[in-house]
Order: C-alpha cells, then sequence, then structure tokens
C-alpha cells in the first residue's frame, strides 16, 4: 500500500498491548539512564546538558571498549588470534567515533562555558575510572593514578585489579612466544603492574614480522602482521582521541588551571608523549626494502 497523506500506516501485527511485556524502555533500561542528567548551574545553562552528555556517551562508549579490550585479551590467552582481531577492529571504531565527537563539544564557545564552569567545582575528567582502565589495558600502568580514587572504592578496585593484570601488548607478546617469537624474557617475565618501556631486543621481532609480511607469497605470519598493525592503529586513534581533547581545552579555556588542580594545556601535552607500543613504532625506522 503507498504512503497517503504522508502518512505511514501502522500494520495490524505491530504489538500495542505492553503491559507485562518487554519493552523498548525497559530492555534499555531508559528510566535511569535518561534520568541522569543533572545540570548543576543555577539558573540552568542551556549548554551544561550538552557538556553532561558529551561526557556521559564517552563513558558509554568507553564501558564498551573494556568489554572488548577484556575479550581480546583472553582470546589472546587461548591463542585466537583472529577472534582478538575482531576485538580489536570494534574498538578502533569507537575511538574513531569518539574522535569525531569533539566537533559536538566544539560548539560550546568560551563565553558559554566560563558560565557554568564554576558549577563543576573540582570535578574533571581526569578523576575518570573508565579512561585510566583503558590507558592500563594498554598497557601505561600508573599506580599513582589510583590516589584519585580512594574516595569512591569501587573505582579504587577495579583499577587496582587492572593495574594487576597483563595488559593487550603482554597477552599478545606472550602469544607470539608461543608461536616461536623470540620474545625477551624480561617482557615475558615483567613486573605488569609497571608501565610497559621501550625495550630494543622486541625491535628484531617484528622487524622479522614485517619483513615476511613484504615477501611475494605473503608470509608466514600474515596474522601477526595484521596484529601488529591493529595495535598501530589502537595507538594512533588515542593520540588522535587526547589530540582533539587538548584542542578542544586550548579554544574553551585557554590556559587556565585545570577544574582537577593540573596546569591544565602544558599537563594534557605531556600525554601525547606516552607511548603504548613503542617498538612498533621503531621498527618502521629499521625496515629495508
Ligand atoms: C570544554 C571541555 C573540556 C575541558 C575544558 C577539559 C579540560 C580538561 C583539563 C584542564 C584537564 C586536565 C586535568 C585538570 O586539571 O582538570 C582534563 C583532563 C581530562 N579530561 Fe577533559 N576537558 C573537557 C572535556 C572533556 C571530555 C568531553 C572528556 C570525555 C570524557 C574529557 C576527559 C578528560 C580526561 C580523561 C582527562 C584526563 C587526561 C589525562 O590524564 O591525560 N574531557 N580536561
Ligand atoms: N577540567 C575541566 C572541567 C571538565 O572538563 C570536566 C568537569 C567535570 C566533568 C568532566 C570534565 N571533563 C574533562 O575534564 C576544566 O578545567 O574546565
Amino acid at each position: 500500500m503507498p504512503v497517503e497523506h504522508n502518512t505511514r500506516e501502522i500494520e495490524d501485527g505491530v504489538v500495542t498491548d505492553l503491559s507485562d511485556r518487554m519493552t523498548y524502555g525497559g530492555y534499555l533500561g531508559l528510566d535511569t539512564l535518561l534520568d541522569s542528567q543533572h545540570p548543576k548551574s543555577d539558573p540552568e545553562h542551556h549548554d551544561e546538558l550538552l557538556f553532561i552528555i558529551q561526557h556521559q556517551t564517552t563513558e558509554l562508549w568507553l564501558k564498551l571498549v573494556i568489554h572488548e579490550l577484556d575479550d581480546a585479551r583472553a582470546l589472546l590467552a587461548a591463542d585466537d588470534l583472529g577472534a582478538a582481531l575482531k576485538r580489536i577492529a570494534r574498538v578502533k571504531h569507537i575511538q574513531e567515533v569518539l574522535t569525531q565527537q569533539w566537533s559536538v563539544l566544539a560548539t560550546l564557545t568560551p563565553t558559554e562555558y566560563a558560565q557554568f564552569r564554576g558549577s563543576l567545582a573540582s570535578a574533571s575528567g581526569f578523576q575518570s575510572a573508565q579512561y585510566r582502565q583503558v590507558e592500563f589495558a594498554l598497557g601505561n600502568k600508573h599506580a599513582k593514578m589510583l590516589q584519585v580514587f580512594e574516595s569512591n572504592p569501587a573505582d579504587h578496585a577495579a583499577l587496582e585489579a587492572e593495574l594487576r593484570r597483563p595488559s593487550l601488548y603482554d597477552e599478545f607478546l606472550r602469544h607470539l612466544a608461543r608461536r616461536g617469537h623470540a620474545v625477551p624474557a624480561e617482557l615475558l617475565e615483567r613486573d605488569v603492574t609497571q608501565a610497559h618501556v621501550y625495550t630494543e631486543a622486541l625491535v628484531p621481532v617484528f622487524q622479522a614480522i614485517y619483513e615476511d609480511a613484504g615477501r611475494p607469497q605473503g608470509g608466514e605470519d600474515w596474522r601477526a602482521y595484521e596484529a601488529c598493525e591493529e595495535l598501530v592503529d589502537l595507538e594512533d586513534n588515542f593520540q588522535f582521541w587526547r589530540f582533539r581533547h587538548l584542542r578542544t581545552v586550548t579554544r574553551t579555556i585557554g590556559m587556565k588551571r585545570g577544574t582537577g588542580g593540573s596546569s591544565g594545556v602544558d599537563f594534557l601535552k605531556r600525554a601525547l608523549e606516552l607511548t603504548f607500543f613503542p617498538e612498533l613504532y621503531v621498527v618502521r625506522t629499521r625496515i629495508e626494502g
């Protein structure tokens, strides 16, 4: 039947009596989700809702990133590299959404933000437990970061557990070792509560994987090569997010100190020098034709 009067007929089969049945809102917990936006400005500033939702959507996606990275690690531990790569591919798409999303917040002018910034008091993204958990899961451990979470036992416990868990990189290197690659023992036995630091002896392992993949028939370790490139994408994407955050902060608060107590822009700039998988970048310098 064609659409008449620009109004679509509702088909007879459409379920309308939803008492005692599973519904859209019930399944998704929308009562709670959509009742979780509480602007603090009084009178309420129009733009504070944007600010809240931008953060909440980020936290929701971070929840999924953690879920996927957890499973990717379990799959690597079981030597199922193909399935782990699927999880990582999903994380990469989420990162792209999160980086794109900065353009919505960029519609907030410095004047508008200054009008409700005081209502945020000492709250700051620096206190995001899930963001820190992702950094830890990727291998940039930092025990002192836990201090900020002492007032929230659940967050503190989750981060402490993450601190003690092998990172995605640790699991990948263990997998490569089981596949016969000469991963240095110092990495396989490292204290996983510390940040991964650049290890020169790992570079030849990646060099062999990259050079093998470049041979005409495709290499033995094509999957390992693919995984290396996925990790590089993951780190690049993480840095793109950090960079957009830095630029947004710069255009919104200039050189003001952060509500979390840091110097602000200068502190964020230093995060751009952190790295998760340094050997995967150094190997590029070494690759010969
Ligand atoms: C106008 C918007 C924003 C401004 C002005 C801003 C400002 C800042 C500043 C100054 C810091 C340094 C810590 C401090 O002293 O407060 C910081 C950290 C942080 N912010 Fe934001 N931010 C904004 C939006 C966001 C959004 C939307 C997110 C998403 C969740 C976010 C997440 C973070 C995270 C995770 C950190 C810690 C970064 C690190 O440790 O390197 N921020 N932010
Ligand atoms: N640190 C920001 C405040 C801020 O952006 C913020 C405040 C409360 C909850 C999340 C935030 N996002 C990122 O830091 C500032 O200094 O303006």
